[in-house]
C-alpha cells in the first residue's frame, strides 16, 4: 500500500505535504517523494527511506510552489530501488508528475500498448510509470488544457487500465488532478480549508492527513470520479467511468489504515471494535466455558479488536507486549528475513502478564504467520500455561493484487492448510479465526448493511476479473524468492 497526498494552497505547500506524508508513513516505508509546481517549473525530490530520512530543510525549501503532491511507497511492482520512487514525471504534454497507490493488473499489455501505439518510453518496471504515461497520452489527445480535458483523459485511462488505483497528479498550467478506479478499491478523500487568503483543497489516502493539516473532510472521492483543482483554487469534479461498482478494499480496515481515519464514511477504529465484538461472540459460541484468564493484543493494529473481545468475554485486557516504537511495520518490509528478524526487535513480553495464565493473544490478521509463530513462542517462554490465538480477519488464502504485496500463495501460512494444521504450525493450543461474513458486516456496520467490499484475499473472488496465467506470472515476478534474486543481481 502507498500513501498519497495532493494540495492546492494559497501559500507554499511543501512543508504541509511533508507533514501529511509523516502521518501516511504506515502505508509505505520504502521510499518517499514530493513534486511541486511553480509556474512552468516542476520540482521533484524523492529517494529511498522514511519520509524523515528523504527530506531535510534544504530539500523542502527547494520544493517551491503552491500546488504539489506527495507519496510514500510500499512496492507492489518492479523493484524497491530509487528509480521507482514516486512521484514519476513526464515532460509532455505540459509537464506532469503523478503519484499512485494501488496496483494495475494489466501492466504488461498496457506497457506494450504505450510503447507501440502511444510511442512513449517507460523507463522502469513500475506500473505507476505506465499509469502516468497512459494519462499523459490521453491528455495529449485533447486540444486545450482545461478541467474537462483532464476528465476526458481520466475517462480514457479508466477504459484502458485494470486494477486498483488512486492517484494524484500535478499538471503544469492546470493544477491538481486526482482520480480513483471505478471500483474504488484504494481509498482517497477530499478536504477543504478556508483561510484568510482563500479556500484551499487537499486529497489524501486517509483522512488523518487532512486532520493534522487542518482540512475539513468533505467526502471520499467517488469510485471512477475525477477531481481537478485549478492552480487558482477552483474545484471541479465529475464521474469519469462508464460503469462503477463500489468495492473498497477490506484489508484497509483490517490492517492498513490508521484507526483515526475515516474511509468511505466508516471509522476504521469503530470497524475494528465491531470486529472484536463479532469475534468475541464466536469465541463464546464455540467455547461457552472457556478458561481464558486474560486477553493480550499483538500491537499495534489488533488493539481495538482485542479490547472488545475482552469486554465480550468479560475477562481482563492487558498490554503484555511492549512495542519498540523505533521499528517500523514488519508486514510491509521487503524480505522475509528482515520481517522475521524484526518481530523480536519489535515486541518484547512483560512476563508477569503471562506467568501461569491461559492467554488469548489477538492479532488483526495472520498472513505469512511470521508474527504469530514467534509471538506464540514468546508467550510460552514468558510462562503462559496455555496460549490461544484469535485473528480478527479470516485466513488469508489468496493473493492480493490491488496494492498489497502478497502475490504468492506459497508464502501464505493458510495456503493448503486446514485451520487445525495452521494451529499446529503456529504452535498454539487453540486458533480461532473471524468468519468472512462477520468481518464484512462488522466493517459495513449499522450505516451500510450489505455493503460490498473487495475481500479477494479471503474469498478468492476478484472484482476486476483475472486474465488466465496472471497469478503464475505474478508468482514468478514477485515471490520473496524472485525479489531476493533481483536484489542480489542489482
Ligand atoms: O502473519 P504476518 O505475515 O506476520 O502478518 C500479519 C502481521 O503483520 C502486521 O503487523 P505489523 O508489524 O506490520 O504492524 P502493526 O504494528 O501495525 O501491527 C499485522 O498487524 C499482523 O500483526
Ligand atoms: N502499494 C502501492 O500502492 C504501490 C504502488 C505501485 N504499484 C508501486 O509499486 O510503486
Ligand atoms: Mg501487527
Amino acid at each position: 500500500m502507498c500513501g498519497i497526498i495532493g494540495i492546492v494552497a494559497t501559500t507554499e505547500v511543501a512543508a504541509a505535504l511533508y507533514d501529511g506524508l509523516t502521518v501516511l508513513q504506515h502505508r509505505g516505508q520504502d521510499a518517499a517523494g514530493i513534486a511541486t509546481a511553480n509556474g512552468n517549473q516542476l520540482r521533484v525530490h524523492k529517494g529511498n527511506g522514511l519520509v524523515r530520512d528523504v527530506f531535510d530543510d534544504k530539500a523542502i525549501a527547494l520544493l517551491v510552489g503552491r500546488v504539489g503532491i506527495g507519496h510514500c511507497r510500499y512496492p507492489t511492482a518492479g523493484s524497491e530501488g530509487h528509480d521507482e520512487a514516486q512521484p514519476f514525471y513526464v515532460n509532455s504534454p505540459y509537464g506532469i508528475a503523478l503519484a499512485h497507490n494501488g496496483n494495475l493488473i494489466n501492466t504488461d499489455a498496457l506497457r506494450q500498448e504505450v510503447f507501440e501505439e502511444d510511442r512513449r518510453n517507460i523507463n522502469t518496471e513500475s506500473d505507476s510509470e505506465v499509469l502516468l504515461n497512459v494519462f499523459a497520452h490521453e491528455l495529449d489527445r485533447e486540444r486545450a488544457l482545461t478541467p474537462e480535458a483532464a476528465f476526458k483523459a481520466i475517462e480514457g485511462l479508466h477504459r484502458r487500465s485494470t486494477g486498483g488505483y488512486a492517484a494524484v497528479a500535478t499538471v503544469l498550467g492546470l493544477g491538481l488532478v486526482a482520480f480513483r478506479d471505478p471500483h474504488g478499491i484504494r481509498p482517497l478523500v477530499l478536504g477543504r480549508r478556508v483561510t484568510e487568503t482563500g479556500t484551499e483543497y487537499a486529497v489524501a489516502s486517509e483522512s488523518v492527513a487532512l486532520d493534522i493539516l487542518g482540512f475539513e473532510r468533505l467526502r471520499d472521492v467517488a469510485p471512477g470520479e475525477g477531481i481537478v483543482v485549478t492552480a487558482r483554487g477552483e474545484l471541479h469534479h465529475r464521474s469519469c467511468a462508464e460503469s462503477v461498482m463500489r468495492a473498497p478494499c477490506i484489508f484497509e480496515y483490517v490492517y492498513f489504515a490508521r484507526p483515526d481515519s475515516m474511509i468511505e464514511d466508516i471509522s476504521v477504529h469503530k470497524a475494528r471494535m465491531r470486529m472484536g465484538v463479532t469475534l468475541g461472540e464466536k469465541i463464546l459460541r464455540e467455547r461457552p466455558d472457556h478458561d481464558i484468564d486474560v486477553v493480550i493484543p499483538i500491537p499495534d493494529t489488533s488493539r481495538d479488536s482485542a479490547l472488545e473481545i475482552a469486554n465480550v468475554l468479560d475477562v481482563k485486557y492487558r498490554e503484555g507486549f511492549i512495542k519498540n516504537r523505533y521499528v517500523g511495520r514488519t508486514f510491509i518490509m521487503a524480505g522475509q528475513g528482515e520481517r522475521a528478524k524484526s518481530v523480536k526487535r519489535k515486541l518484547n513480553p512483560i512476563p508477569l502478564e503471562f506467568r501461569g495464565r491461559v492467554v488469548l493473544l489477538v492479532d488483526d490478521s495472520i498472513v505469512r504467520g511470521t508474527t504469530s509463530k514467534q509471538i506464540v513462542q514468546m508467550a510460552r517462554d514468558a510462562g503462559a500455561r496455555k496460549v490461544y490465538l484469535a485473528s480478527a480477519a479470516p485466513p488469508v488464502r489468496y493473493p492480493n493484487i490491488y496494492g498489497i504485496d502478497m502475490p504468492s500463495v506459497d508464502e501464505l501460512v493458510a495456503n493448503g492448510r486446514t485451520e487445525k494444521e495452521i494451529e499446529q504450525f503456529l504452535g498454539c493450543d487453540w486458533l480461532i479465526y473471524q468468519d468472512l461474513a462477520d468481518l464484512e458486516s462488522a466493517v459495513a456496520g449499522p450505516k451500510f448493511p450489505g455493503r460490498r467490499f473487495d475481500s479477494s484475499c479471503f474469498s478468492g473472488e476478484y472484482v476486476t476479473g483475472i486474465e488466465p496465467g496472471y497469478f503464475e506470472r505474478l508468482q514468478q515476478l514477485r515471490s520473496d524468492e524472485a525479489k531476493k534474486k533481483r536484489r542480489l543481481a542489482s
